[in-house]
């Protein structure tokens, strides 16, 4: 298998993303989780996307596992590596944007990288180096209040160079607007100049088609899935792939029960859970009895889910508000009270699986990662999109027989995303 395209996920979630966006233009994708197998069968296809969970772990960490996924993936036959990161440029002053873009960046030869995390069909656009979530500066949307990286600058060239040794640069959009020639011109400008990584302004898809070609120019580099629009567009446009990918048999019913396990706590996922409430029985966990009674509370848990999953879909939700999650949090830690609600909505999604579920929501991309390692799933084939960004997963491999999967990120979905989800998964 010699694939076109390569892509190192920072999450789950955000790879199922790309992978979607691939998928509809025209690369036959297939996302992994963690660097595959040898054993494990994988369809031919244009496009890897590898899945880590490397977003929110200490810089040295992520950095040693992307660059052990770009060896891979090169192996594979990949000219040009996607770092996929949040569309929201989710990271710390500490990483890992920075550093795992500088570690691709030097494993395959230095040069200049252009990172954008600009996607137009989800509203997060680009200006001036500035990131807007809607109609919001990043930092006067909801992500100020995002639970493990809360996001206090728009400005991403800020951003990018307090987590980086080299020296960041912009690509402003009228250079973009003005063509490709322009960009590349604007690009080597700035090369010259030392910059290693040029945020790039993009408000527009025409904008990322630009920034696709000159990218495929390069050996790597750094965005979301406007970015891989741009490449997959790119890639199709230049004849080395048919750009004639199809979901649709890939939701061919698995049967079994159904259930949803929310562990994001953003104002897109909590209103979905609300709606749901309507329709399907929800259990909101207890995250002070989490932590503090752990066990117990997950037990009691799994236990009311497992008593009500073969007449219908259950909701499992941690997700709370922003004040609830900051109590928690200057009580036991940022960090600690993450990963312990993490663990806990992982081992209820085991346990779910275990008493027949075979499709399941998760909502978050941490607890998505959770949940699929717990799971063990290899890989999934991706079929059509739910919502913008979140595609229905066919599990690839899978000890527990076929399942099929939504993994969304915490901010996509409309109101209705959950029942609708369910309503494409049979
Ligand atoms: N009630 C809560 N209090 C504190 N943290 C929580 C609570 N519920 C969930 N969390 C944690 O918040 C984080 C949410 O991140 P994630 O799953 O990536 O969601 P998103 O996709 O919205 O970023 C996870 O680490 C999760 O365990
Ligand atoms: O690019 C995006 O916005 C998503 O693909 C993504 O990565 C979101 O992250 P989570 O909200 O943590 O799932």
């Amino acid at each position: 298998m010699a694939i076109s395209l390569g892509s190192i996920a920072d999450d789950y979630t955000g790879a199922s993303d790309l992978a979607n966006t691939l998928t509809k233009n025209g690369l036959r994708t297939v996302q992994t989780v963690g660097i595959p197998n040898p054993s494990l069968a994988l369809p031919e296809v244009d496009a890897v996307v590898v899945s880590l969970k490397i977003r929110s772990v200490p810089a040295s960490e992520a950095v040693a596992a992307a660059t052990k996924a770009e060896r891979w993936l090169r192996q594979q036959g990949a000219a040009h590596v996607l770092y996929k990161i949040c569309s929201t440029f989710d990271s710390t002053d500490a990483g890992n944007i920075g550093p795992v873009t500088e570690a691709l960046s030097a494993a395959a030869g230095g040069g200049g990288v252009l990172v954008t995390p600009a996607f137009p069909e989800t509203g997060r656009t680009l200006y001036l180096g500035h990131l807007f979530v809607g109609g919001q500066p990043l930092s006067e949307s909801p992500l100020k209040d995002h639970p493990l990286n809360p996001m206090h600058d728009a400005n991403l060239v800020r951003v990018l160079a307090r987590q980086s040794r080299g020296t960041v640069g912009l690509i402003d959009l009228p250079a973009i607007a003005a063509g490709p020639a322009a960009t590349r011109a604007k690009l080597d400008a700035l090369l010259r100049t030392g910059v290693t990584m040029a945020i790039a302004d993009a408000i527009f898809e025409r904008d990322l088609e630009t920034l696709g070609e000159i990218a495929l120019e390069t050996p790597v580099s750094t965005g979301a899935s406007g970015l891989g629009l741009g490449l997959a567009r790119a890639l199709v446009r230049s004849g080395r792939i048919s750009g004639r990918a199809t979901g649709e048999d890939v939701i061919r019913p698995v049967g079994g029960f159904s259930a949803i396990i929310a562990g994001s706590c953003s104002k897109a996922t909590l209103h979905q859970i609300g709606v749901a409430e309507r329709a399907m029985p929800v259990l909101r966990l207890d995250p002070e009895r989490l932590l503090a009674a752990g066990p117990d509370e997950i037990a009691a848990a799994i236990s009311w889910a497992g008593e009500r999953i073969s007449a219908g879909p259950v909701v499992v939700a941690a997700s709370a508000a922003p004040e609830t999650v900051s109590r928690l949090q200057s009580q036991y830690g940022r960090e600690a009270s993450g990963h312990a609600i993490e663990t806990a909505t992982s081992i209820i999604a085991a346990e779910l699986v275990e008493r027949g579920v075979r499709r399941l929501v998760v909502a978050g991309g941490e607890t998505s990662g959770a949940a699929v390692d717990k799971l063990a799933i290899p890989a999934f084939l991706i079929g059509p999109e739910i919502a913008p960004g979140v595609p229905v997963l066919r599990t690839v491999g899978n000890r527990q027989g076929d399942m099929l999967l939504a993994l969304k990120s915490g901010n996509f979905g409309g109101e209705d995303f959950f029942i609708a989800a369910l309503a494409m998964m049979q």
